[in-house]
């Protein structure tokens, strides 16, 4: 079908000039090739696309959509493809199949919009043989769901969370394939500017704020002034479950872009991030500087011991596999295989006690993770704690995001646009 179909587009090319398409369709195609040939994220491939085109918000929005809505329902896209495609489908046919059938089957634009939309991209872009996507994209329905066409997950991922969350798995998978909301740390000006501007502010857990933009946030006053910090309340609660941190020396380890450190200095803790990527400290420093706020840097890799004088409060917010955020980056569950589980959880098994030497007596040490999977969760935390009986797990009354205990932790619940973290706080005993 493929051969004939490429025929059909190049003779009607050469009677017609491409008709026109939404440029916010190719942008979104080009993003979804990048993503799913794993060259990238989709954020910075995303952010990187909209910056060059300068679509206007509407068409941004859009662009948006298809990408994140392409990735998040990836399995059942390709099941309803499979029947119509036959051998190889060139990387390009795919990225444009994979948009329009995810356009046609879940957004609300007309199908007959969709199949002109995408057989004119696929012409004049070059793309594809719009032959081709003219017939697939005609005929393409939704598949009966099955077992990974019903979670969008590989069974042993939403085995795992079936394990972690019991009878909220169901709401939390149909929650995963619905568009992140913003979370904004603000600051009362920052909440007052928004509103000025004409977007929606409502107040969620952690003292955070749930924005609906009438513009894009890197636009807008509060954030140009440094009144308001992107985080997940989840996140927020990592850095909440050290504690009063006001004047306090805290370390905060595999610290990267910093946005953890920026929260922890807007409460007056005195921040030493540590991470083993120079460059992420270069983009923690301008968005402190954005907040007005500092830190110190340490360049090091904490799989091995660090040389830093020992605090009361430390944070490791390890590197994991970021399987608790699948609604915001959900190229990771097409991505993620057991083994990458297991080398996670052998790095931070070899990051935490190092981290652990860095608490003072009577000392706080919170590990946290944005992965529901107990191999880098609880795991890591319970063997950690059978060789290191001077110190004990704690409860977390800070941790206002809906959460299930996980044992000598907590797992957040992934609705609602809150991340899935695993979070414990262990306490050094007094010496003596
Ligand atoms: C979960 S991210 C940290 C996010 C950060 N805490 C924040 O809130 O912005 C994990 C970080 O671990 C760092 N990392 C990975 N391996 C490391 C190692 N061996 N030593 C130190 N940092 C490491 C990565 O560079 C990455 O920045």
């Amino acid at each position: 079908m493929l051969a004939r179909m490429t025929e059909f587009s190049r003779s009607s090319r050469a009677q017609h000039p491409p008709d026109p398409f939404n440029p916010a369709r190719e942008v979104a195609v080009r993003v979804l090739l990048r993503v799913l040939a794993g060259d990238t994220f989709a954020a910075p491939a995303l952010d990187s696309a909209l910056n060059s085109a300068r679509l206007p918000g509407r068409d941004s929005g859009l662009a948006t959509h298809i990408v994140y809505g392409t990735l998040r329902h990836l399995p059942s896209l390709e099941a309803a493809l499979a029947p119509m495609l036959s051998g190889d489908t060139h990387p390009k046919t795919r990225a444009v199949l994979l948009a329009g059938a995810f356009e046609k089957l879940h957004l609300d634009t007309p199908p007959h919009a969709v199949v002109s939309e995408y057989v004119n991209l696929a012409r004049g872009a070059r793309l594809a043989p719009s032959g081709l996507v003219n017939a697939v994209l005609r005929r393409i329905e939704a598949v009966a769901p099955g077992e990974l066409t019903h979670t969008e997950m590989a069974p042993w991922l939403a085995d795992a969370y079936r394990a972690a969350y019991g009878e909220q798995a169901a709401s939390i998978f149909a929650d995963l394939l619905t568009p992140q909301p913003l979370w904004l740390s603000l600051s009362e000006r920052g909440a007052q500017a928004l509103e000025a501007e004409g977007s929606a502010v409502t107040p969620g857990p952690q003292g955070m704020d749930r924005v609906e933009l009438s513009r894009p946030l890197r636009e807008t006053e509060a954030f140009g002034q440094g009144w308001a910090q992107p985080i997940n309340p989840a996140s927020l609660a990592c850095v909440d479950a050290l504690g009063d941190v006001n004047g306090v020396p805290v370390l905060d380890l595999a610290g990267g872009a910093g946005i953890k450190a920026a929260m922890l200095a807007a409460r007056g803790a005195s921040v030493t991030s540590v991470d083993v990527l120079a460059r992420k400290h270069d983009s923690a420093r301008a968005n402190l500087k954005r907040l007005g706020l500092r830190a110190d840097f340490v360049t090091h890799d904490l799989s091995a011991p660090v040389d830093l004088p020992p605090v009361s409060h430390v944070l490791l917010d390890a590197p994991c596999t970021g399987s608790g955020t699948l609604r915001s980056h959900p190229e990771i569950k097409l991505r993620l295989t057991p083994q990458a589980v297991t080398a996670a959880a052998q790095l931070q098994a070899q990051m935490l006690p190092h981290a652990a030497a860095l608490v003072q007596p009577g000392g706080t040490l919170v590990y946290s993770v944005c992965s529901v999977l107990p191999q880098e969760g609880a795991e890591v935390v319970a063997r950690f704690l059978d060789g290191h009986p001077e110190f004990t797990p704690e409860s977390i009354p800070e941790v206002e995001v809906p959460h299930v205990p996980a044992g000598p932790g907590l797992l957040t619940v992934p609705v609602d646009g809150i991340d899935g973290f695993f979070i414990a706080r262990l306490r050094r005993r007094q010496e003596g």
